[in-house]
C-alpha cells in the first residue's frame, strides 16, 4: 500500500510549491550568478521578483569566496569564452565543497563543439544537482539526439519524457526541461509542469530567467526536484497572468517581472498544474 494516494501527492507537491515560495521570500538566498551577457539583467531583476538576492561575479579571482557566501550558484554558459569555463568549474567546485546546489543552464549545447564540450566538462568535473534545458539541449546531453540552432530548441528525437529521464540517468542530475510543458525528474517521480504561456517563448531570455528561479528555490529546498518544480510553477503562472495584457513581447516583459513579484504563495499553490509520474 502505498503511503500517500496519487491525489494527497498531488496536493502536498502544490501546497510546497506556495511553501517554497513563502521560503524564499523570508530567507532572501543570494544566487551567484555566472551567467551571459546577453540577458544578465533580467536574470538579476527575475531573482529579485521571486524574493531572492542576485549577485553576478564572473572573475576567477572571487568565484571561491563568493561561492563562500552563494546559497545557490547558477552556470550558464550563453555567451561562453573559453575562460570563462575555467571560472565556473573553480565556482562549481567551491559550491560542492559548501553543499550548496549548483545549475547549470547549457544554453545552445549541441549547435557548436565548444559548447558541448564546454557542458559536458563542467558535468564531468563539478556536481551539477539540476540541468535546466529546453528540449533540444536535454536531448543533446542525454544522447539520444536533439536539434539546437544557435540558442534555438528544435526539440529532441523521441517521447520528451523518456529523453528527461534518459538525461537525468546519464548525467546524474536532476534535469528540469522546459518547453510548452516543463518535465522534471531525477531523484524519484517524473513532474509534468503545464504553466506558462506561449508569450514565453516570444522573449529571449525565459530559460535563463528559469534557471535563475530554480536557483533562488532550490537554495531553500531540501529536494531539488521539487525546487525545479515550484520555480517553473511560479514562472509560468506569472507567464500566465501577464500575457492577457500585454500588447506583445517587451510589454509582457514588464509583466511578467509584476506579476512575479506579486505572485501569493496561495495563487501559487491553487494555480500550480502539475502531473506527477512514476520515476526511475
Ligand atoms: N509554448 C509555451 N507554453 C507555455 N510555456 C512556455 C512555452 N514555451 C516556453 N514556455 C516557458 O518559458 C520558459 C522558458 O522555456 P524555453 O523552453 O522557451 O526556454 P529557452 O528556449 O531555452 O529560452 P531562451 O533561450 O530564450 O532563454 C519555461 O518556463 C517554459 O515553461
Ligand atoms: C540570444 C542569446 N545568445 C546567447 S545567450 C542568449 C540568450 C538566450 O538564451
Ligand atoms: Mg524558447
Amino acid at each position: 500500500m502505498p503511503l500517500f494516494s496519487p491525489h494527497d501527492q498531488y496536493v502536498r507537491v502544490k501546497q510546497h510549491c506556495g511553501e517554497l515560495l513563502s521560503e524564499v521570500r523570508k530567507e532572501r538566498p543570494l544566487v551567484h550568478h555566472i551567467t551571459n551577457t546577453v540577458t544578465i539583467n533580467d536574470c538579476a531583476n527575475i531573482t529579485l521578483a521571486a524574493g531572492a538576492a542576485p549577485v553576478m561575479a564572473g572573475a576567477a579571482e572571487e568565484a571561491v569566496e563568493m561561492a563562500g557566501i552563494a546559497s545557490s550558484l547558477v552556470l550558464n554558459i550563453g555567451t561562453l569564452w573559453p575562460g570563462q569555463v575555467d571560472v565556473m568549474i573553480i565556482a562549481g567546485k567551491a559550491a560542492n565543497e559548501r553543499g550548496i546546489p549548483v545549475i547549470l543552464d547549457p544554453v545552445g549545447v549541441g549547435a557548436t563543439t565548444l559548447r558541448t564540450e564546454s557542458a559536458l566538462r563542467i558535468l564531468r568535473e563539478c556536481n551539477v544537482t539540476i540541468l535546466k534545458g529546453n528540449e533540444g539541449e536535454i536531448g543533446v546531453l542525454a544522447g539520444s539526439g536533439g536539434t539546437v540552432r544557435g540558442v534555438d530548441s528544435y526539440g529532441c528525437s523521441g517521447d520528451p519524457v523518456d529523453v528527461a529521464r534518459r538525461c537525468a540517468e546519464v548525467t546524474g542530475t536532476v534535469v528540469a526541461m522546459t518547453g510548452e510543458i516543463d518535465v522534471v525528474t531525477g531523484d524519484g517521480e517524473v513532474y509534468l509542469i503545464r504553466n506558462g504561456h506561449p508569450m514565453m517563448d516570444r522573449l529571449s531570455g525565459t530559460g535563463c530567467m528559469a534557471a535563475s528561479l530554480v536557483g533562488a528555490f532550490a537554495a531553500v529546498a531540501s529536494s531539488p526536484s521539487k525546487a525545479a518544480v515550484a520555480a517553473l510553477a511560479a514562472f509560468g503562472r506569472a507567464g500566465e497572468i501577464a500575457a492577457p495584457g500585454a500588447a506583445g513581447p517587451y510589454s509582457f516583459r514588464t509583466g511578467l517581472f509584476d506579476a512575479l513579484y506579486s505572485l501569493s504563495p496561495e495563487d501559487l499553490r491553487d494555480g500550480t498544474q502539475v502531473e506527477i509520474r512514476r520515476g526511475i
